[in-house]
């Protein structure tokens, strides 16, 4: 049985569930790795240093034993994401610390503590197999797949699956991920793939698409309303370029903070009127590494206030970190919200504390989204609400030089890995959708 049976399958319209099902699986496959013997290989270089091609690996892996309520899933396209930059560069720390723990918790998770960490937080394929108790998926169904991992023992995670104790995002804290030939996910991460996207179109958007709209839009984030004034810093990027448009989409007003006239053009193209290029107008919030300048942060509000007809920030879509925090903290208005998911620059933020308690604001923690918030972002791509931000695609073989440009903030939007599929534009079986959205999908290609 070889990979390349099973795209074949993949490729026969023809084939059925039960083909799928009858599909023996290869014994081992093709999969994007960082070693575990390599972690310290980039020791004394500033972050900025830390060359992804030099740590990404693509091996060849065996297969991973099926456990109750997982899946198996032929892998036709993925994407990077920022954390696996992080875990290309073995910072804030190494993912090995991660999988070790999690292999310590059963017999089951010491699968994944392994010499190698295959990575990945996205993917969009077929599934090949379901584990004992999985009955809402089969063999041969078409998915994209989310990245939480929860294992749902505790009463903790049962309201909100992002408290469960045990919550993992997948391909990041656990092993298998999607930049891979095949992944191994739990069928409760596990979304229906929107049918007019090709396969790395579908799997673009997942983490940052689902990490935006409970940043933004879910109650347990900003719960952003109508004619909310959304201040989304790196607008045209991975998160921002969802944030601007679950803002447009929403009835919002964003506020887009950029770095180059083409990143504007393509907020302008996403129909973003409010636009702030941070290189142009040399916004300076740090006189040097500890004393940030208080008159910086009045300059940018008063921008902000040019462009909103006086007003100030409802919500701040905060992820830069240390660099913007204490900005971000100033130009809220009373009463107002920062939601926080990352910190690129920095993990220790400072801010004046007087603008938030003298003026009510709230500061409010986000972390990627929970299986209903994945599903609403996902089903709004399906419906042609929203959608991909794919720029640029690599190949499997490229994947070290993809993380390597979103790394150094090479990109736009969102970077796709192809990893079974043999070409770009497959896996579309609604074409007269595409073509009612074919201009958004293509926004964002080969800029
Ligand atoms: C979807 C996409 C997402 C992204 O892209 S996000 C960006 C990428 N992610 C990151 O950069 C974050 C990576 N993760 C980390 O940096 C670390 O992961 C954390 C900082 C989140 C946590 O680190 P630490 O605090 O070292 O690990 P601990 O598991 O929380 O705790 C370690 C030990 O400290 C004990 N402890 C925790 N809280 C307390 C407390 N309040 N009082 C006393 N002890 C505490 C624990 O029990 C445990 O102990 P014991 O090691 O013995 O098990
Ligand atoms: N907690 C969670 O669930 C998630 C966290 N993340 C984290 O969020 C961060 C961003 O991810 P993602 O959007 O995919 O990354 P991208 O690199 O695609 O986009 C980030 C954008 O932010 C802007 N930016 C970067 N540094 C600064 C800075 N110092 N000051 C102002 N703007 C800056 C840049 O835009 P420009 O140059 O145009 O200003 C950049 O393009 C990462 O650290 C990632 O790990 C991502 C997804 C989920």
């Amino acid at each position: 049985m070889t990979v390349k049976d099973i795209l074949d399958a993949i490729q026969s319209p023809d084939s059925t569930s039960e083909d799928f099902a009858a599909l023996p699986l290869p014994e081992s496959y093709r999969a994007i790795t960082v070693h575990k013997d390599e972690t310290e290989m980039f020791a004394g270089l500033e972050t900025r240093d830390k060359d992804p091609r030099k740590s990404i690996h693509l091996d060849e892996v065996p297969l991973p034993e099926l456990g109750p309520g997982e899946a198996l899933v032929a892998v036709m396209a993925s994407s990077v994401n920022y954390n696996s930059v992080w875990t290309s560069i073995f910072e804030p720390l190494s993912t090995f610390g991660f999988l070790e723990r999690y292999g310590r918790l059963s017999e089951l998770t010491k699968r994944h503590d392994l010499p190698y960490h295959i990575i990945g937080s996205d993917l969009a394929g077929v599934v090949l197999r379901t584990g004992p108790g999985v009955n809402a998926w089969r063999p041969g169904d078409e998915v994209v797949a989310h990245c939480l991992s929860v294992e749902l023992e505790s009463s903790d995670g049962h309201n909100d699956t992002m408290l469960d104790p045990e919550q993992r995002i997948w391909g990041f804290e656990t092993n298998f991920g999607g930049l891979a030939e095949i992944a191994l996910v739990k069928s409760n991460q596990l979304m229906p793939k929107p049918d007019h996207l090709s396969w790395e179109e579908a799997a673009a958007p997942g983490l940052v698409n689902s990490t935006a709209y409970r940043q933004l839009v879910s109650r347990n984030g900003a719960g952003m309303k109508q004619g909310d004034n959304v201040l989304i810093w790196g607008a045209s990027g991975g998160l921002g370029s969802y944030a601007t448009q679950f803002a447009l989409a929403g009835g919002a007003n964003p506020i887009c903070v950029v770095s180059s006239e083409q990143k504007a053009d393509i907020c302008r193209s996403m129909g973003a009127e409010a636009i702030i290029d941070r290189n142009a107008e040399g916004y300076k919030f740090w006189k040097d590494e500890n004393t940030q300048d208080p008159k910086e942060w009045k300059r940018f509000g008063k921008r902000i206030r040019e462009l909103t007809g006086g007003e100030d920030i409802d919500i701040v879509f905060e992820h830069p970190g240390r660099e913007t925090f204490g900005a971000s903290v100033y130009v809220t208005r009373k009463g107002g919200t920062i939601t926080t998911c990352a910190s690129t620059s920095g993990y220790m933020h400072e801010y004046d504390n007087r603008y938030l308690w003298m003026s009510l604001k709230r500061i409010i923690g986000s972390h990627f989204a929970n299986y209903r918030e994945a599903w609403e972002a996902n089903r709004l791509i399906a419906k042609g609400k929203i959608h991909p931000t794919l720029s640029k695609v690599y190949s499997l073989e490229d994947t070290g030089q993809a993380a390597y440009d979103v790394h150094r903030n090479l990109h736009q939007g969102k970077v796709g890995v192809l990893c079974m599929a043999p070409e770009e534009g497959l896996g579309v079986r609604d074409h007269e959708k595409r073509a009612k959205h074919i201009d958004a999908i293509n926004r964002f290609r080969n800029i």
